[in-house]
């Protein structure tokens, strides 16, 4: 595995981002392991976050002009992961509101102008998709901008069955897939379940994770794609 999906592991069970147990997830799904984005909660962790996936776009080799982060967790992660990419390319950065603002600047949009949108391809910065539909509300507000949406980032593709897909089982999907597919934009992800499962079966985690190795293989077994 990437020394960088490694790292990027590493970051995250330091941090309590990536946690294994048994969490209800909003599919209804009991998963042996959890990701929230929201617990990198320091000035290092968020750095070296958006350093990470400063290094996922410069390998993709994507070609954007300007980012965006949807709201909330994607509002830190944009701005750490612009900053980080300015080593190699200043770019603009912009976010949206999930409530209109109806004084001073007003809109839902922060960061780049309406001016400065027009016509630029735009990267989205996001932790991770589940169903997509924060994807598409992305896509949706950068075209009514006028922008261009070119690919999408994210921290973790769970490469698991969209819960909306009903397709048989020969067609499953992903909400990864779906949106690669419907959108026709790239999904880049910094780590897959794959490689979490990996990094366990390495024993880069010690042997506290071991445990849970069986339960994440067989999650994987049933919703996997
Ligand atoms: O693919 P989806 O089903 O849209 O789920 C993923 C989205 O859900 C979360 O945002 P959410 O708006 O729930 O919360 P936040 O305000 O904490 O970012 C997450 O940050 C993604 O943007």
């Amino acid at each position: 595995m990437k020394e960088f999906e490694k790292g990027f592991i590493e970051l995250a069970t330091d941090f309590n981002v990536l946690r294994f147990g048994e969490f209800k997830l909003k599919s209804g799904r009991i998963s042996p392991y959890f990701f929230n984005a929201g617990q990198f909660n320091t000035g290092k962790a968020i750095k070296t976050v958006g350093q990470l996936y400063s290094q996922k776009i410069l390998d993709s080799k994507v070609e954007f002009d300007l980012l965006f982060g949807p709201a909330y967790k994607g509002i830190p992660l944009v701005t750490a992961v612009s900053s980080a990419l300015s080593d190699h390319k200043d770019c603009q950065f912009m976010y949206d509101r999930k409530e209109v603002k109806d004084h001073g600047e007003g809109g839902n949009l922060v960061g780049a102008t309406a001016e400065e949108i027009k016509g630029k391809r735009i990267l989205i910065v996001d932790d991770v998709i589940t169903a997509g539909t924060a994807i598409k509300q992305s896509v949706d507000v950068i075209v009514k901008a006028g922008g261009i949406p070119v690919g999408v980032v994210v921290a973790i593709d769970r490469q698991e069955v969209g819960s909306n897909n009903s397709a048989g089982e020969q067609e499953r999907t992903s909400a990864v897939m779906d949106i690669q597919k419907t959108l026709n934009i790239p999904v880049y992800s910094i780590v897959k379940l794959d490689s979490i499962i990996e990094y366990i079966e390495g024993g880069y985690g010690g042997e506290k994770y071991v445990a849970y190795l069986e339960k994440i293989r067989e999650y994987r077994r049933v919703f996997g794609v």
